[in-house]
């Protein structure tokens, strides 16, 4: 029995299972709250996008943005696929290195990239810079001539497109933080300073209009918005690029009322879009590179925690406390984002009532789904929240002190822990006492 949608089966005892394995043995021998990736999905997620682009016989690089869940046995793995990667910080930069991924395949984005970074980016040979700003053209151009080394690099321009998404992570609207304006005539500035560079290959644009996007049309718009800026540079520079990459975005099934579309969808309209306007332009068709976090990582991952505490207020609401909250999954209090759950030991039982269910910090804020039907529920049940794999155990915070928990990933009936759970030791372990 598949589980409301959602990618994974009851077995025999009626308990929910997850890359083969029962999900109540996987609380017992490591604890909760826990961090659990059906591997095979990741997989199968890589693979959805790969393999259209070769279907369709475009070049292509398909970018995991390890910001969705960074784990060197999660890079590991998108790198066995054959994706390349999308980092944003020093640290992401960090754990892809350690994960031994190709640096050659590496994309490096950040608003604030530090000297530090680039230096770090420079020096590793990574694949690609994502150029974000002026400041850091400057800082690039200096340290590019000190090391007198050539580095390829996009430049990110923000298209100006409204995406119906949650405010916060809306990244391509023209009020934002990220990238080079289309509209105002900075990217035409930063043009200037790249193409030509002695140290730098000016490989073309990037855009990312936002997350959680279920439809193709904005992408089309962000394709087209990309290609008025490409015309313009090819009739004044005969510029012509060799690559767009077109950010990441895709949406994914959190609750029922989301409505994804297959991810070679969006790879399919973002082809025909690049192809339609490269053709226009009289130029080779682009490489097209693509930057997936969330619809790699996103449905293949659950979390699973213990119930504790129970409370009903009549005529208003009943509640089910669970041992994380806030501290493993952020979503919830920071986007109001929805999620589906199920008690994992009674997961083929018929829901006899409504509860919301409360994480455990000292914040009123802290639910993690409100107004769920569920079966009985006892202390010590097993309560398995779907879809978070990615944002998850990324945006953990050790909130009220709480440590992070554990990963482990489960593929063909067999569990591995992947990052261990962190003991109050490691919580304290870099404060310093004031005698
Ligand atoms: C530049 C960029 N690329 C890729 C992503 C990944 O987005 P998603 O996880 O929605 O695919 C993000 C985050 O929204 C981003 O800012
Ligand atoms: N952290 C966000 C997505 C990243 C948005 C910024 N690039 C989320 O959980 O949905």
């Amino acid at each position: 029995m598949i589980i409301n949608n959602h990618p994974f089966q009851v077995n025999q005892r009626g308990h929910l299972e997850i890359g083969g394995i029962d999900t109540i043995d996987l609380a017992k021998k490591y604890g909760t709250p826990l961090y659990v990736y059906d591997v095979s999905i990741i997989r199968d997620n890589c693979k959805s996008f790969v393999n259209t682009f070769n279907e369709l016989d475009v070049q292509a690089q398909v970018a995991y943005a390890s910001k969705a869940f960074s784990s060197i046995a999660m890079l590991q793995v998108v790198n066995q696929e054959g994706l390349s990667l999308d980092v944003v910080s020093e640290g992401e930069l960090f754990t892809a290195l350690q994960a031994n991924f190709p640096p050659e395949k590496i994309h490096v984005h950040g608003n604030n990239k530090s000297v530090q970074e680039l230096s770090m980016a420079i020096e590793s040979n990574v694949g690609c810079i994502v150029v974000d700003n002026f400041y850091e053209i400057e800082l690039l151009d200096r340290l590019l001539r000190s090391y007198n080394k050539k580095i390829d690099v996009l430049m990110r321009v923000t298209p100006g497109i409204v995406s119906k998404t949650h405010q916060y992570i809306m990244t391509g609207n023209e009020d934002s933080k990220f990238g080079f304006n289309l509209q105002n005539g900075q990217a035409d500035k930063a043009f200037e300073l790249l193409h030509n560079h002695e140290h730098i290959r000016f490989k073309g644009l990037h855009c990312h209009i936002g997350s959680q996007i279920f439809e193709t049309d904005r992408f089309k718009t962000a394709t087209d918005m990309l290609f008025k800026q490409l015309s313009k540079w090819k009739s004044l520079d005969n510029y012509v690029p060799e690559v767009l990459n077109l950010g990441g975005g895709f949406g994914i099934r959190y609750t029922v009322n989301d409505k994804p579309l297959q991810l070679k969808n969006y790879v399919e309209a973002l082809v025909s879009a690049v192809k339609l306007h490269a053709d226009e332009l009289h130029i080779p068709m682009p490489e097209i590179w693509i930057e997936p976090g969330r619809s790699i990582a996103g449905n293949a991952g659950i979390t699973l925690y213990t119930v504790g505490s129970m409370k009903k207020i009549p005529g208003i609401r009943d509640y089910i406390s669970v041992d994380g909250g806030m501290t493993d999954n952020l979503r919830p209090a920071l986007y109001q984002a929805k999620y589906e759950g199920v008690i994992a030991n009674k997961a083929n039982q018929a829901a006899i009532q409504t509860v919301s269910v409360a994480g455990k910090c000292c914040e009123s804020g802290d639910m993690l789904i409100k107004d769920l039907p569920v079966p009985d529920v006892e202390n010590g049940d097993i309560f398995a929240v779907f879809s978070t794999g990615a944002y998850g155990y990324s945006m953990a915070n050790h909130y009220n002190r709480f440590p992070n928990p554990a990963v482990v990933f489960a593929e063909n009936g067999k569990d591995k822990l992947v990052v261990r759970r962190e003991t109050y030791h490691d919580v304290v372990k870099n404060d310093l006492s004031y005698e």
